[in-house]
């Protein structure tokens, strides 16, 4: 059954925000802020009151959140955080290589450590010897993801237990790829409402990295943030397109067996372990610890915006197959109308040209296969040739890629009028176990009997 419960919760935090949580470990964030404000800047804030009076008076009345920062998205669950959660504003993607000499034993220990930090910040909570970045700050939906790539089993010697869908993707004609922007031993998925509170994410997961893992990459990215349009609407790229529409959705009938890994028991409680080898049990040919989760393709897709730019708005609709500004099939009705891929014109020709993106992508058009695309713009400057580096961090989640993302990219590859526009300059593929049960970890299927 799909786990709904990744909306985020704008009820919590309020009430218990300045004070430490019950069972929880670690203080509050916004406990912190208040209490420092009351001692530290007590002659500022709070005239003539006595600070041990002003400390008490502070921690117990602290300003409500806005609902935005409020926004806690469950850490536990059946699947990770940040695959069924709405796209936050800011989005971090890291990707670690495991350092030289070390084994299965000192990664499990990792995630351990990277799935304890990711619980607290997602919670609202601090860890210790915090940076202080997100002080004044609620969780504001903060998700943090994590995945293993191809290289980590050969790394830490599990290939036994190495999914067979990591098999790397077949090259495309569009791939300009750039080695020191794709693959990658760990992924490490950051999103957030508020850029401070992403970041201090970022810094915390990268010191829990410490000796074990080192960067490889990182890339950062946006969508709109909420609250930016009259009314909630589907994202627009950098293209100018509305982007998203025909996702599919949690209530489909086959949502689940598209987007995720099927078996396991689907729920909380328990260690969820199976020993380490994580090699049997599983579903067709994804391995047993897989079960609940689901495989991300990630690219960099840069747009080669000037391009674009100067094409008529008549040819870019008909590039996509549907309308700039309400992103409605070009054969009519509105953004949620299903598109007609059968209409004609007056002409006989077919209203959708037969190059369209939505055309050539459409699950129909590929014996039904379907993804969860779930990205981020980027924009990193100029280029040496003054061309925007900009374009889509592309990423999209399904049950196994070699069903999904790799025939429709081979078929946009061969016939798809929005190559002209684009080239995937990144790659990587994740194997993004399921969510960490209460009192478990992320990986602990994998993994579990390793750390010590
Ligand atoms: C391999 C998969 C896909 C890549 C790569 C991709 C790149 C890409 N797409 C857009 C813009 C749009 N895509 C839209 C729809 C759409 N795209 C894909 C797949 C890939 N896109 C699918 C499966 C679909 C849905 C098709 C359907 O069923 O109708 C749309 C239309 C609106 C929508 O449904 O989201 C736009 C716009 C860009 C700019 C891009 C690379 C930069
Ligand atoms: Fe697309």
């Amino acid at each position: 059954m799909t786990d709904t419960s990744q909306t985020a919760d704008t009820t919590a935090g309020t009430d218990t925000a300045g004070a430490p949580e019950a069972g929880s470990g670690g203080p509050s964030r916004r406990g912190l802020l208040t209490a420092t404000a009351a001692g530290g800047g007590a002659g500022l804030a709070l005239g003539a009151a006595s600070g041990a009076l002003a400390a008490r008076a502070t921690a117990t009345t602290p300003t409500p959140l806005s609902e935005l920062g409020a926004a806690r998205v469950p850490f536990h669950g059946r699947h990770q955080p940040g695959i069924l959660t709405p796209a936050q504003s800011h989005g971090l993607l890291l990707a670690f290589d495991l350092a030289p000499g070390v084994g299965r034993r000192q990664a499990a220990a990792l995630l351990r450590r990277w799935s304890e930090t990711a619980r607290m910040l997602m919670d609202g909570r601090t860890p210790e010897q915090d940076t202080g970045i997100a002080l004044d700050a609620g969780p504001s939906s903060l998700t943090v993801t994590f995945g293993f790539g191809a290289g980590f089993f050969e790394a830490t010697g599990l290939t036994a237990a190495r999914p067979a869908a990591l098999d790397p993707l077949p090259p495309f004609s569009a791939d300009e790829l750039d080695p020191d922007r794709s693959d990658g031993h760990l992924w490490v998925q950051i999103g957030a409402d508020d850029g401070l509170v992403a970041f201090h994410a970022l810094r915390a997961l990268q010191r829990d990295a410490a000796e074990t893992a080192r960067l490889r990459w990182q890339q950062s990215g946006f969508n709109r943030t909420p609250g930016a349009t009259a009314r909630p609407a589907t994202a627009r790229n950098l293209m100018g397109q509305i982007d998203g529409t025909n996702n599919p959705r949690p209530g489909d009938p086959d949502f689940d067996a598209r987007i995720f890994v099927p078996g396991g028991s689907g729920g909380s409680g328990g260690s969820g372990g199976s020993g380490g080898s994580g090699g049997s049990g599983g579903s067709g040919d994804h391995p047993g610890w897989m079960a609940g989760g689901s495989y991300a393709v990630v690219r960099r897709i840069r747009m080669l915006l000037d391009d674009w730019e100067r094409q008529p708005l008549d040819v870019q609709e008909r590039v996509i197959g549907r309308r700039k500004a309400d992103g409605a099939p070009l054969t009519g009705g509105t953004e949620t109308t299903p598109v007609d891929l059968a209409a004609t014109g007056g002409d006989g020709r077919p209203v959708i040209a037969a190059n369209a993106h939505v055309r050539v992508a459409a699950p129909d058009s590929n014996g039904g296969a379907a993804m969860l695309r779930r990205g981020f713009s980027y924009h990193d400057g100029l280029r040496d040739d003054g061309a925007p580096d900009a374009g889509l961090l592309f990423i999209c989640w399904q049950a196994d890629p070699r069903r999904a993302f790799v025939p429709v990219q081979r078929k946009l590859d061969r016939g798809d009028a929005l190559s002209a526009f684009v080239r995937h300059e990144g790659s990587a593929v994740f194997a993004v176990p399921p969510g960490a049960p209460e009192g478990g970890w992320v990986g602990q299927q994998l993994l579990d009997g390793f750390e010590g």
